[in-house]
């Protein structure tokens, strides 16, 4: 036997069968009547088995009636008193069910209608009447027969809970109409009319979403308010299912609204952008598909790009990852891919230019010549990356610049001063918000072909920190062996660099990291003398100045005196960037001068010089005086070049005591210990009276006092003016020294001889004292720097103090005077 599954809907079927309002006349069946002939069929009742279905009193159901022992039971039935006992099957899929496979428990039901159809299907309408237990079996054959007892029910009507109960019933009856939109509206009103709460709770049970198992357990309760407390929790348990149901079913259903929508303005955009003749995406990715093709990148380089481009069409505009793609797309045609400039390789012309960029600087630009000359004969640039180094402004990066010009490359420049991420140097993965290329490949693509002249500034100035050390990125770019396949994390794809000229800059060799530094060739830029400093000024820095500001050459002529001027009174350094700064004012004053139409002096004096730019800011770094003891000239190193620098020292009574003062580092503090300890052992020698080391307190202090000053090489320097001090005897004039001393009194050499070679000879020194082993440094020096001055190569310091103390004491030497030791006698 057939049923459809049980629900409200069902129910209704029926009204449709029997006709409007015989659901509710069924219903309102005259029980009394009913009961007294229901007991006629307690004693042999055919029992229809059904499945997937429970009969409940007072409740009308249609079944489809299939079986042939089940039709023999109906077509009987229903020429008879039309009364069959309805059992349901414990298993539905059972085609021949015997006693054991149906429930016991069942309802009485008048079968109200008969229908047959036209495909020979007979459809009953029934209408239970009473439950009943079987209480013996008759036969199973053609159809079920047993003897039945009737189940009473008890129901308390008019009982605070029940009244309760029911209400809660229909309420929740009404939130699944409300959440199930299958059941018809009309449900409500069948629901509505219902006002029998035994009925109620049977109409219920039988339509509820619930398994047989459950309705059958249902049907089995007699106590009615039991059965209806059960219900409600069917009930709520359905409720709650279909509310999730509901909820997920609410939420598929705006998903696919929201991509309808998207689709469908994504549709009316493209119509507004073609009538407006805008670019959609496919416009987009077609131009870059064209310049793609143009491009000679590798294959599977062009592979990744066309990946790339089928990513941006399937991505939506709107979406954030549609400008990230589109952005890689672009930055991937833009970058030059084996687009070179042809070099030129006269290299007769290549040293012209140098040298007319330039001034001076043999050396190097010799070294840079040679290295342009394996690279024609070569054409491979599988050697060591060059590194200029030397102090600011001496023209290394000017110097990359003009060898990009040499060579007809082009030229871009990078600063790494300061340069701790490592991103910054290899980008950032994609995927991060705002994700860019790092500078090397941004920095090609701005130059646009693959082999400028490309200068890495201040090499030594990059620091790593948390975020990754800089450095190990430039490892890979400046190894020939690996820079044919740079990764920048932006662009995925290896980037070619063997073919870049990289040229790096650095003050300072010892802050770059040591594997960096072995992969470079350093080639040192040292700083100018005077005389080159004044030719670079006449040469380059004035006229380049001139032109800056828009004057031609007969506005305005340097005298010497006055660019030696502005190099001694206005700067202090190895190099000529605030030399040229310094021009820069002058100029710009006879602009001023010549744009207001003022009468102006054409020819610049040092006087001019001294108005226009102020009073000195630097005092001549000149050799004092040698008419006081104590006070010797030393040679020092800075970062921005050489200086000279003055030992002072001064005796007083008291009980010898020593003060260093001038901010004087540990190393210094040291060497002047040292330098005393020495002098005391060999007081003797010297004829000191040994008395004032213990009765006269002794103060050192190295001007300028508020420059930190440290390091060894002020050590010969030291013991001079100390042991002048002690024997009143005068320095050698336009002496300097530089050196380390040992408490043997060994002469120790030191470095930057270069730079302190030059600031004695700027300072007017005559002869300078140095340790042998620092000869070697003087004769890498070119003669032009060292001419005029004299140089004392030492071992110890006994040569020293022979070559600094002059056999004649001071001018107004201090007498020294010593009380008498008292010893203390012990008898
Ligand atoms: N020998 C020279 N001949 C002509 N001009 C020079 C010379 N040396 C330096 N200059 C000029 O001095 C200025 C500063 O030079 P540049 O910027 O190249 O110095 P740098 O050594 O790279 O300094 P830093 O170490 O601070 O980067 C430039 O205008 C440059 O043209």
């Amino acid at each position: 036997m057939k049923k459809n599954d049980s629900s409200l809907y069902q129910s209704l079927i029926v009204g449709d069968f029997a006709g409007e309002g015989d659901l509710i006349q069924l219903i309102t069946d005259d029980e009394e009547d009913e009961q007294s002939r229901l007991e006629d069929y307690a004693e042999d009742i055919p029992i229809l088995s059904v499945r997937n279905t429970v009969l409940f009193p007072g409740v009308v159901i249609p079944i489809t009636v299939g079986r042939q022992r089940s039709i023999k039971l109906v077509k009987k039935a229903h020429k008879g008193d039309k009364m069959i006992g309805v059992c349901a099957q414990t298993n539905p899929n059972n085609d021949d069910p015997g006693w054991d496979d149906i429930y016991h428990v069942g309802t009485i039901a008048k079968i109200i209608k008969m229908i047959v159809l036209p495909d020979g299907n007979t459809t009953i309408i029934i209408q239970g009447k009473k439950r009943f237990k079987i209480r013996e079996t008759i036969t199973e054959d053609p159809y079920f027969q047993a003897k039945v007892d009737y189940l009473d029910e008890t129901f308390p009507e008019g009982n605070k809970q029940i009244t309760a109960l029911e209400e809660s019933l229909k309420e929740a009856a009404a939130k699944i109409l409300q959440l199930n939109p299958e059941i018809p509206r009309e449900a409500q009103v069948a629901l509505d009319n219902i006002d029998n709460t035994a009925f109620l709770t049977h109409f219920l049970s039988s339509n509820i979403n619930a398994p047989v198992e459950a309705k059958q357990k249902l049907l089995e309760i007699n106590d009615g308010l039991d059965r209806a407390t059960l219900l409600l929790e069917f009930m709520m348990k359905d409720i709650q299912m279909l509310e999730l149901k509901s909820e997920i079913h609410k939420k598929v259903h705006t998903d696919i609204d929201q991509q309808q929508r998207d689709y469908f303005l994504r549709q009316q955009m493209k119509v507004l952008q073609t009538e407006l003749g805008e670019e959609g995406p496919e416009k987009e990715v077609e131009e870059l598909r064209l310049k793609g093709r143009k491009k000679k990148w590798p294959e599977e380089v062009g592979k990744h790009f066309e990946k790339e481009l089928d990513k941006i069409l399937r991505v939506n505009p709107s979406a954030a990852e549609y400008p990230i793609a589109l952005n890689y797309a672009e930055l991937m045609v833009d970058l030059p891919w084996n687009e070179f400039t042809k070099d030129n390789f006269d290299l007769k012309r290549a040293k012209e230019i140098l040298d007319k960029d330039h001034h001076g600087l043999e050396k190097v630009k010799d070294r840079i010549i040679e290295y342009l000359a394996v690279l024609k004969l070569k054409n491979d640039l599988k050697g060591p990356i060059l590194c200029l180094y030397g102090p600011p402004g001496v023209g290394k990066t000017s110097l990359g610049k003009s060898v990009a010009k040499a060579l007809g490359r082009k030229y871009i420049r990078m600063s790494l001063g300061g340069m701790h991420d490592e991103a910054e140097i290899r980008g950032h993965r994609k995927t991060y918000v705002g994700a860019m290329p790092g500078k090397v490949i941004q920095n090609m693509k701005k130059v646009q072909t693959s082999n400028p002249v490309y200068v890495l500034d201040e090499i030594d100035k990059l620091s790593a920190d948390f975020r990754g050390d800089p450095s190990s990125a430039f490892l890979e770019v400046l190894d020939p062996e690996q820079n044919n396949a740079f990764v920048d994390n932006y662009l995925e794809v290896e980037y070619d660099l063997s073919k870049v000229l990289f040229i790096a800059t650095a003050n300072s060799l010892e802050s770059i990291q040591p594997a960096l530094r072995d992969r470079m060739e350093v080639i040192e830029v040292t700083g100018y003398t005077m005389e080159e400093k004044v030719e670079i000024a006449k040469k380059h820095l004035i006229p380049k100045q001139r032109k800056e500001h828009g004057l031609k050459a007969k506005d305005i002529n340097f005298d010497k005196a006055a660019i030696v001027k502005i190099i001694e009174g206005y700067t202090r350094e190895s190099g000529v960037r605030n030399l040229e700064r310094q021009v820069g004012t002058v100029i710009r004053n006879v602009a001023k001068s010549i744009a207001m139409e003022e009468d102006y002096q054409k020819k610049i004096t040092a006087e001019m010089v001294r108005k226009t730019l102020g009073g000195e800011l630097f005092d001549k770094e000149i050799y004092q005086d040698n008419s006081v003891a104590g006070v010797v000239t030393g040679l020092a190193w800075t970062s921005v070049g050489g200086e000279i620098l003055f030992v002072e020292s001064s005796l007083s009574k008291g009980k010898g005591k020593l003060t260093l003062s001038g901010q004087l580092g540990d190393v210094m503090k040291e060497s002047a210990m040292t330098a005393m300890s020495y002098l005391r052992s060999k007081a003797d020698q010297l004829n000191i009276d040994n008395r004032v080391f213990d009765q006269y307190d002794l103060h050192v202090h190295v001007p300028a006092g508020a420059v930190p000053k440290d390091g060894p090489s002020a050590g010969i320097t030291m013991l001079t003016a100390l042991a002048s001090l002690y024997t009143q005897r005068k320095v050698k004039a336009k002496l300097a020294m530089t050196g380390e001393i040992t408490l043997r009194g060994k002469v120790m050499p030191v470095g930057g001889i270069k730079e302190k070679i030059l600031a004695a000879k700027r300072a007017g020194i005559k002869d300078i004292i140095l340790c042998k082993r620092n000869q070697k440094d003087i004769e890498e020096i070119h003669e032009r720097y060292v001419k005029g001055v004299n140089f004392h190569f030492v071992d110890n310091v006994n040569e020293v103090l022979d070559l600094a103390l002059l056999n004649q004491k001071v001018d107004n030497p201090v007498k020294f005077t010593f009380e008498e030791n008292h010893k203390s006698v012990h008898t």
